[in-house]
């Protein structure tokens, strides 16, 4: 066998060996691993290590993504959130009107639910979902031909809500989670209709343009899919990736973390850099208590005719001490039949701005995400060429 072969060869029984032992890295962690098995590692001089040149203490500060009140006028919040979205496509929600204690139930059932002892957890363990639930650590295959890690520092629970007979069977998972799952996808469900109006009415100038009922008219906005991120402490944070950077293949995300941090979006430069070409500076979104973070995903930034970012982000490893604990919701289409088309919505467009990319179905969309094997590039396949 040629040496790439082999290295192929161990590396898959490796990662064969790590998904069976039904344990994810939490399970690395508790049996007293202190190196980081090489699965997990970025090759040096890959250009993805960790630390960015150590930042002067004056800019570490200079950067933090915008936030919008919601306990402001309206006539205030809709120019807040074009501002934000159109700038740097993330940013923070105060007075949400998500009651906190519903999102520091789910925080702690999400903590409470990876630190059972591994007997607890690994039944769940799974890649593909049972019951609407998987348990595991999602692998990043591709990114193995760029070089990078096959596996991220993170164990994911991923709850996947719904009408009817989709809904998850959560039965087998700690009763905290059985509660405080549920409550918090509910409330987001008030707080994601909101915010689609929000974002709707801030479209095209954000002088009513395009109304605040238009998203979901359009496209029935759910948020049923919750990903609850675990990253373990790492004993050797600097050479892990929590998540690699990506962009969301959502409408708009809704993101609570805890304390601990590690989340990072990359900066872009002002217009014209365009579609996150692996420019600009990483900085840090730190955890604002009570609040939550909103970032727009490749489907809006496409309905938007990019007039909405939807930027690159990532998580380091913080600590070698703290595990820290994230939950993502994914509001998306609820149309999803492949004769659903979207696109730039119409009110956009102009003859300085026409369309720049062509109309697709969410199942599509789906499709050339899992072929470009990362969200970066699958989004190019939908763009017009510019002539
Ligand atoms: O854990 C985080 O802060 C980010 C997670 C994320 O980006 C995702 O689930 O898409
Ligand atoms: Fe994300």
């Amino acid at each position: 066998m040629a040496a790439a072969e082999e290295r192929d060869a161990a590396a898959a029984s490796s990662l064969a060996e790590f998904h069976a032992s039904r344990a994810g890295v939490r399970g690395l962690v508790e049996s007293g691993a202190t190196a980081v098995p090489p699965l997990f590692l970025l090759p040096p001089g890959c250009g993805r290590e960790r630390s960015p040149p150590p930042p002067p203490p004056q800019r570490a500060t200079a950067f933090a993504i915008p936030t919008v009140d919601l306990s402001l006028p309206r006539s205030a919040t809709v120019p807040l959130v074009r501002a934000a979205a159109t700038s740097c496509g993330f940013f923070h929600v105060t007075s949400h009107g998500v009651p906190p204690g519903t999102v520091a139930s789910a925080v702690a059932a999400v903590r409470a639910f990876h630190e059972q002892p591994a007997a607890s957890r690994s039944p769940c363990y799974s890649l593909a979902p049972v019951g609407g639930v998987a348990y595991s650590t999602i692998p990043i295959q591709q990114h193995a031909a760029a070089g990078g890690p096959l596996l991220p520092w993170r164990d994911s629970l991923v709850v996947r809500f719904g009408p009817g007979p989709g809904a998850p069977d959560l039965g087998r998972l700690p009763a905290s989670c059985r509660d405080a799952l549920p409550e918090y996808q509910r409330s987001l469900t008030v707080f994601g209709k909101e915010m689609a109006r929000l974002l709707s009415e801030a479209l095209g100038g954000g002088g009513g343009g395009v109304g605040a009922e238009r998203l979901e008219r359009e496209m029935q906005v759910e948020g049923w899919l919750m990903a609850c991120h675990y990253y373990p402490p790492c004993p050797e944070p600097e050479r892990v990736v929590g998540s690699l950077e990506h962009t969301d293949p959502s409408l708009f995300t809704v993101l609570a973390q805890d304390a601990v941090g590690g989340l990072q979006v990359r900066r872009e430069e002002e217009e014209g850099v365009g579609g996150g070409g692996g420019r600009g500076e990483w900085v840090d979104v730190a955890p604002v208590a009570g609040a939550l973070v909103v970032n727009v995903g490749d489907v809006l930034k496409m309905v938007s005719n990019e007039e909405y970012k939807s930027v690159e982000h990532r998580v380091v490893i913080k600590s070698s001490q703290d595990a820290r604990v994230s939950i993502a919701v994914f509001f998306n289409p609820a149309k999803r039949d492949a004769s659903d088309l979207f696109g730039p919505l119409p009110e956009l467009l102009t003859a300085e701005r026409p369309a720049r990319f062509r109309r697709f179905s969410v199942p599509e969309f789906m499709r050339s995400r899992r072929e470009s094997g990362h969200g970066k590039s699958s989004i190019d396949s939908f763009r017009i060429a510019a002539d």
